[in-house]
């Protein structure tokens, strides 16, 4: 492959609905999207999924510009690269900094489809042609607000759904939930809102039938999540814990958590995706693809990766029009029935809208 020229640009979309976590409130998304331009004269995309502020991981916006920027395009341009499974290695120089290093990595793996003639899914190994799909619900100012929520979304067909907990917003909310909906594959994700002083608390959660509790505990723990583990029915599933494969490994062979959550970003990139399904297939250990509210070119890798067979629960990847009065791609994410087919043209497979992204666009950088 063949690099010619790099474009960064930063764009702002409006979220059409607040998004309200254990960790804060998202109105709005800023997103970094990363242009790679081939001799071939074809472009690949990616996208950084970071925050304004560092508060899911330690990333941010500026810090992943910084990074790409300062270190990992001059990398990126200092060698030839055969193969983007490379990059993981060649980017190991920087130290962390995983959402930055993905999304460079993504838009290399994109172009490298594109140069192949092949989908972003196929390129990956995937193989699934359609995937199944879930929904995030954000904590809401009152229960009632949640179940018309939830209804509305099991009318759209999604095929779990997930919510938002903290202490205080857990056991009355869920029993709320079973009581008007006793059947759904229902879940709950805490991001890191307990510790394990709260472990009795905890365990009145496996009366719901849940299929998961996602990270109940802090976002650099393995250890407690174990001990938690012990004592729960409900699976456990980590997503600030795992940062690679070898995370993965560790947290699998501890027993700290039974379900794995994978984000693209959060790891690294696409390859050590690819290794991460891999050891969970290995271990029976069933994997689905979160989301960072990403805008369409995210959403098109993460389309991409849920094609892979260890991914056998739906995933936080829903439609562009959950998220977005107009997305950045065409055509948009479209769900029908529950279901998001993987597009079979090259690479990601969706056109990135060009007069859409320029309207967006708050600052570009030509390398
Ligand atoms: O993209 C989605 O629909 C789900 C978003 C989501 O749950 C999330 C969004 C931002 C930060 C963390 C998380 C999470 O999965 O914990
Ligand atoms: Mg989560």
């Amino acid at each position: 492959m063949e690099i010619d020229k790099i474009i960064l640009r930063q764009i702002k979309m409006d979220l059409l609905h607040p998004f309200t976590t254990s960790i804060g409130t998202e109105y709005d998304k800023d997103i970094i999207l990363v242009e790679v331009i081939g001799k071939s004269g074809l472009s690949g995309w990616g996208e950084s999924v970071s925050i304004v502020e560092p508060i899911y991981n330690e990333e941010t916006v500026q810090t992943n510009w910084h990074i790409m920027n300062d270190f990992l395009i001059p990398l990126l341009m200092k060698e030839p690269v055969r193969h983007p499974d490379e990059l993981y290695e060649h980017f190991k120089y920087v130290r962390g900094n995983f959402n930055a290093k993905a999304a460079l990595e993504g838009a290399v793996w994109d172009l490298y489809a594109k140069e192949q003639g092949t989908s972003l899914a196929q390129a990956l190994g995937g193989t699934k042609e359609k995937i199944e799909v879930g929904v995030s619900v954000g904590i809401q100012d009152s229960e009632q607000k949640m179940l018309r929520q939830i209804e509305g979304y099991l009318e759209e067909g999604y095929k779990r759904i997930k919510v938002k907990i903290k202490p205080g917003w857990d056991v009355s909310i869920l029993k709320g939930i079973r009581k008007e909906f006793p059947e759904i594959p229902l879940m709950a994700d805490a991001n890191c809102a307990y510790t394990l002083g709260d472990l009795e608390h905890l365990r009145r959660l496996d009366e719901f039938g849940l299929m998961m509790i996602e990270q109940p505990l802090a976002h650099d723990d393995i250890i407690d999540h174990a001990e938690l583990q012990a004592s729960l029915e409900t699976p456990i599933c980590l997503d600030e814990s795992i940062h690679s494969a070898e995370d993965a490994r560790k947290a699998i062979e501890l027993g700290s958590c039974k379900i794995v959550n994978l984000k693209i970003g959060r790891v690294g990139g696409l390859t050590e995706s690819k290794k991460i399904n891999d050891i969970c297939v290995k271990h029976g250990i069933p994997v689905w693809c979160g989301g960072m509210l990403e805008a369409g070119i995210g959403r098109a890798h993460n389309i991409a990766v849920t094609s892979l067979s260890g991914f056998t629960l739906p995933g936080d990847t829903a439609p562009s029009s959950h998220y977005w009065k107009q997305d950045i791609i065409l055509p948009e994410v479209d769900m029908e029935e529950g279901y998001i087919s993987v597009p079979k043209g090259p690479g990601i497979g969706f056109e990135p809208d060009l007069a859409r992204i320029e309207e967006l666009t708050v600052a570009t950088r030509i390398y």
